[in-house]
């Protein structure tokens, strides 16, 4: 009998609440556990990119067609090129019977929800809009107005994380360790599927 395969992660939530820092411990304590998909770009290859590994390269005219078709979960356009995660992409990663992360906004998180893949929803949130300000300011990632704006936006995930019935959990991250301790124990039926 074929084994029961993986849920999908979401983890989403506003910039600096700690998304890609969750991500790497996963990866770093489970290697080989959790899959991130391979997402689509217009942009060209930089020396030693693979196609299809590091990213699935496509024309415009390609990503065009698969955005009416309605086959990215997401999709963005960042300096002149677009960047999507396909639904099939994130298929792909399930089908090797590993757990595929994904860090997406609340626009994802709606337009996944509108799929089969089934995942598990989780909103990353800080302890509060002052602290995300200050992780984002020692980051040292961005200048004053993209910090308003991802402010700004942070505002408007946290209301969306209210509604009810959208998250399977809300996870504050406040002291790293326990806010990531709290996820493994969230997500240990998914961990026992993969081993
Ligand atoms: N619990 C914590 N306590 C203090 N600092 C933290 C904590 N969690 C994460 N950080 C730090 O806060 C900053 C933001 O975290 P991270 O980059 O993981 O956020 P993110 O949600 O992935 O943001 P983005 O969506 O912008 O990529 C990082 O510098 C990270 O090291």
């Amino acid at each position: 009998m074929e084994a029961t395969r993986c849920r999908p992660l979401v983890l989403s939530g506003p910039s600096g609440c700690g998304k890609s820092t969750m991500i790497k411990k996963l990866m770093a304590e489970f290697p080989g556990f959790f899959g991130l998909s391979v997402s689509h770009t217009t942009r060209k290859p930089r020396l030693g990119e693979v196609n299809g590994k590091d990213y699935h390269f496509v024309t415009r005219e390609e990503m065009h067609k698969m955005i009416k078709a309605g086959e990215f979960v997401e999709h963005a356009e960042y300096a002149t090129n677009i960047y999507g995660t396909s639904k099939r992409a994130v298929q792909s990663v399930v089908d090797k019977n590993q757990i595929c992360l994904l860090d997406i906004d609340m626009h994802g998180v709606e337009s996944l929800k509108l799929t089969d893949l089934n995942p598990l929803y989780f909103s990353i949130q800080a302890p509060s809009i002052k602290v995300l300000e200050q992780r984002l300011r020692l980051r040292k990632t961005e200048n004053d107005s993209s910090l308003l704006h991802r402010i700004e936006s942070a505002r408007r995930e946290i209301e969306y994380s209210k509604k009810p019935g959208v998250f399977d959990a809300i996870i504050v991250n406040d002291v790293l360790e326990d806010a990531y301790a709290k996820l493994k124990e969230l997500i240990k039926e998914e961990i026992a599927k993969v081993q």
